[in-house]
């Protein structure tokens, strides 16, 4: 029987501050111990809104994984309808002058640790996986989703504006063509039309087949020497990472400056609304 650890429930303090959503830890890591292979789940209901502390658990489980020596990384939620809903949009709308800096900045460390992880990395996308939802899955190396959901970043359907970053996300995967034209248009692909473009590399019927078509990509690594293959993959992504490294302040700044501007916060505002009307339908 297969052997699995659980690394990360480690209870946490509760903080008095806004969206402070569990006192317990929002990610899980099991590693297999027959295939070295950690698979980490996202775990904050009702629909894995990055929040800041979700960002935090993820970074804090990305970097328990690169420590223990696991032969890869599978990112997945507990949820069965939804991988991430991106962003926690509560987090950016009327937003608390200091936790936004905090939430944006660990944004950037979380795809600074996920985009540039040395270990082969693979997001079995179980769920819807819109904008930081597709965000957080395209920057693994292999994409397997379930069908019937979807995934792209709407960024533009919100009225905002995806950074560079995410564009360079985007690009790693897609054409240029493809990937600027849905990125204008905010476009979110079906499982069926995400495969066509190539945004994911298969469907799985289930949730543990893709977990196993997940596992099977990282095992194709198996035998190539993991120096090599590390820094291999380093050289692709080193331009990315290093132009988000050098322009940090920058990019949290022109974040901060647009999300605060009267006409994209009451763009969030509607937005929010149409949400929570339709949940209520
Ligand atoms: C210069 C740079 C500037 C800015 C860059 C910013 C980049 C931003 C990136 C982002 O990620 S923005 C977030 C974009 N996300 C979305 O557009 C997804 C919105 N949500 C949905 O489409 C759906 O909720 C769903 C994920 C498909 C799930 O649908 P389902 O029917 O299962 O759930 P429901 O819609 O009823 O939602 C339940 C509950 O959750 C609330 N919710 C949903 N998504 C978010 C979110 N992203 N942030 C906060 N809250 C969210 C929703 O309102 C419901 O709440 P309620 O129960 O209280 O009504």
């Amino acid at each position: 029987m297969m052997r699995t650890k659980l690394l990360s429930l480690v209870p946490r303090a509760t903080v008095a501050c806004r969206h402070m959503s569990s006192a317990t830890k929002l990610t899980t890591v099991e590693v297999n111990d027959k295939t070295g292979i950690a698979t980490l789940t996202m775990n904050r209901p009702p629909v894995n809104g990055l929040n800041l502390e979700l960002l935090r658990d993820l970074q804090q489980s990305i970097e328990e994984i690169e420590g223990n020596k696991s032969c890869g990384l599978i990112l997945t939620s507990s949820n069965p309808t939804i991988f991430s809903a991106g962003l926690d949009i509560l987090e950016m709308y009327k937003p608390d002058k200091e936790r936004i800096r905090a939430f944006w900045t660990q944004l950037q460390d979380v795809w600074l640790a996920l985009y540039g992880s040395s270990v082969p990395t693979a997001a079995a996308i179980n769920g819807h996986s819109p904008a930081g939802g597709c965000l957080l899955a395209a920057s693994c190396e292999y994409r397997v989703m379930l069908p019937k959901f979807t995934i792209g970043l709407n960024e533009t359907q919100l009225g905002i504006v995806a950074p560079q970053w995410f564009m360079s996300t985007y690009l790693s995967i897609l054409p240029r063509r493809e990937a600027e034209r849905s990125l204008n248009q905010g476009r979110m692909f079906t499982t069926e039309e995400a495969l066509r473009v190539g945004l994911v590399d298969e469907i799985a019927s289930s949730k543990e087949e893709a977990l196993a078509k997940c596992a099977d990509f990282i095992a194709t690594f198996a035998k190539v020497n993991p120096l090599a293959r590390s820094l291999t993959k380093q050289q692709f992504r080193s331009a990315d990472l290093q132009q988000l490294e050098n322009e940090r302040v920058q990019d949290l700044e022109k974040f901060l400056f647009f999300i605060n501007q009267p006409a994209v916060q009451k763009g969030l505002g509607i937005y929010l609304e149409s949400l929570k009307k339709k949940s209520k339908n």
